[in-house]
């Protein structure tokens, strides 16, 4: 029997699926066991390698999980999310939740989920975004009681295929300021006759173009200065190594919620 962490990927032959199917499939301490799709999905008994351009894999996308495996990795939709959270939740396994676009309730689903299973979830798995979000919570620290106010906006750039906005990173780092800072208010985009600008809120900018795979900016903007956070992707493997990362670490962790903070220990 081999000692390789066994995973699942859940949305597999997708932008991300595909990156990390080639990736974890190269990695010594992995074995890529179940390649997993909808049910409606036209890859289903194709060969999830070559579907991934790396060649025959002997993995077919199956829409049902029927192997055992140490820990499954979803990049999916809201609702493919929801189905393999339930499903992971059920049988105790270890997951790796990277969907975004997920609404109130079904971020609370997944919370009581993680008193069942062990559950890394993060808006971004990428190494830089993660750093960048503590540099965030620092600035917005060290900004909260500027007499004169800080307005703090998050302006996104992602792919024209991306299907949610703002992107869940972008949301994540608004949160992060407004736990430090306290603004209560979520603006998305201007349009008019606004009026000043409300000190309570934070705006958010979505950009769709091409295929970018992630940028967010982060504007601290003051009276006399400005600071800006900027964290760019080049790649979507930075996003599938950080999911490989944290589905070795989830793999032997008992029930909880993880963040990617844990995993990279941040
Ligand atoms: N946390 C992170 O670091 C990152 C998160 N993401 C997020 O991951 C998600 C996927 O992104 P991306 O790979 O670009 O999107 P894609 O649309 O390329 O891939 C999603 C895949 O999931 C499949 N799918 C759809 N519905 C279901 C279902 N019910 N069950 C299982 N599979 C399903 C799709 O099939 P079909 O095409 O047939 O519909 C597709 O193959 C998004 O929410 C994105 O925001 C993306 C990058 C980084
Ligand atoms: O859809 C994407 O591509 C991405 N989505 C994530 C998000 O919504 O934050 C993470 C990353 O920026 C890429």
């Amino acid at each position: 029997m081999s000692d390789k962490i066994r995973i699942a990927i859940h949305g597999a032959a997708g932008r991300m699926g595909q990156r990390l199917i080639a990736l974890g499939s190269v990695d010594p301490a992995l074995q890529i066991v179940a390649a997993l799709e909808h049910a409606g999905s036209s890859v289903l008994g194709k060969d999830a390698g070559e579907h991934a351009g790396i060649g025959k894999l002997g993995v077919p996308f199956t829409a049902e999980l029927k192997e055992h495996v140490d820990a499954v990795i979803d990049f999916s939709t809201p609702e493919g999310a929801m189905h393999i959270v339930k499903f992971c939740a059920e049988r105790r396994i270890p997951l790796v939740e990277a969907t975004t676009g997920l609404s109130t309730d079904q971020r609370e689903e997944i919370l009581e989920a993680a008193q069942e299973t062990a559950i890394v979830q993060s808006p971004s798995m990428s190494l830089a975004v993660n750093v960048a979000m503590k540099l965030v919570g620092e600035a917005a620290r060290a900004l909260k009681n500027v007499p004169s106010g800080v307005d703090v906006e998050v302006v996104e750039r992602h792919h024209r295929f991306k299907e949610d906005a703002p992107s869940g990173t972008a949301l994540k780092f608004g949160q992060i300021v407004a736990d430090e800072m306290g603004q209560t208010e979520q603006r998305h985009g201007r349009h008019g006759q606004t009026g000043q600008r409300p000190r309570q809120e934070i705006g958010y900018h979505a950009l769709r173009t091409g295929d970018n795979v992630g940028e967010h900016q982060i504007v601290f903007g003051l009276m006399g200065e400005t600071l800006e956070v900027y964290v760019r992707g080049h790649t979507r493997d930075s996003y599938a190594y950080g999911a490989l990362a944290a589905a070795k670490f989830v793999a032997t962790k008992s029930a909880g919620m993880y963040t990617m903070a844990d995993v990279l220990g941040l």
